[in-house]
């Protein structure tokens, strides 16, 4: 079975967080979030290679973790760019699997099944994300507040990462994307613009992306139950994503 290559975007400032550390770098069960998140892709003998896009200031630090967690698939650790795009950007053309995907390096809670799931639907399509049903009413409004549409819901999705696409594809689209000076927020939007068809795969609710201070009471939560369940970091019925 060919192996995949992973680009692991973790350049972001983590404003939202409000932290003096960037939040990829906070302690989640005594471990940063980043290495947790490393770790799900080096236990994983479907993964080749990891691309580690980092802070310019993180390269160093992020080398030597490295070594020290024995991530030996982490082939290259690069400085990103200003956007989360032009981050992937970076990662991107260091690898040369016929097939990549593309995860943040703060949702450390992907289990292995849900990644497999994504590039087995990749393989199937060309390109596919992992998403989850909306639970709640999600409402369109105007610049004064006043709604303009509901959205019917069991057709509106909630992305995650990973993403997983053919290589060429997605350098193709990401290049496009940047002579046109288009900036989406997920890899699905640069590669929907080209007129590929992504498809959405089964996600998990608990790959929630750390993003405002209460999500790290949550993942530590999600982590202890883990270990209570003793599932290794495999889905357990409370990742499933049926309503
Ligand atoms: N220039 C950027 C911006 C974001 N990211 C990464 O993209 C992922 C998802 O982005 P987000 O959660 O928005 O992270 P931040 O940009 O760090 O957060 P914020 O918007 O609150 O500053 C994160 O792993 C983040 O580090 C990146 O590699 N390069
Ligand atoms: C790619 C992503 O994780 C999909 O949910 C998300 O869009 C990235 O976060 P950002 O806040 O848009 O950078």
């Amino acid at each position: 079975m060919d192996k995949w290559g992973v680009v692991i975007v973790a350049a972001g400032r983590g404003s939202r967080m409000g932290t003096e550390e960037s939040k990829q770098y906070l302690l989640l069960d005594g471990k940063p979030i980043l290495v947790h998140t490393l770790e799900v892709f080096q236990r994983m003998d479907l993964i080749g290679e990891i691309a580690l896009v980092v802070g310019s200031a993180d390269v160093e630090r992020c080398l030597e973790w490295a070594g020290c967690y024995g991530l030996t698939k982490v082939a290259a650790v690069l400085a990103g760019g200003a956007e989360r795009q032009q981050s992937v950007l970076c990662g991107l053309r260091t690898l040369s699997c016929e097939w990549v995907m593309v995860h943040d390096g703060v949702r450390p809670l992907v289990t292995e099944q849900a990644v497999s799931a994504c590039a087995d639907a990749a393989r199937a399509t060309g390109a596919a994300v992992l998403a989850v049903p909306v639970k709640d009413t999600i409402k369109q409004v105007d610049a004064s507040d006043i709604i303009v549409a509901t959205p019917d819901r069991s057709a509106l999705r909630a992305i995650q990462t990973p993403q997983a696409f053919r290589r060429s594809l997605l350098l193709s689209a990401h290049e496009k994307a940047e002579q046109e000076g288009f900036l989406g927020t997920d890899d699905a939007m640069v590669v929907e613009r080209t007129g590929t068809p992504v498809v959405v795969a089964e996600g998990e609710y608990t790959n929630i992306k750390i993003t405002t201070p209460e999500d790290l009471p949550y993942a530590e939560f999600l982590l202890a139950q883990r270990r209570t369940s003793d599932t290794g970091g495999e889905r357990n019925d409370s990742d499933r994503t049926r309503l």
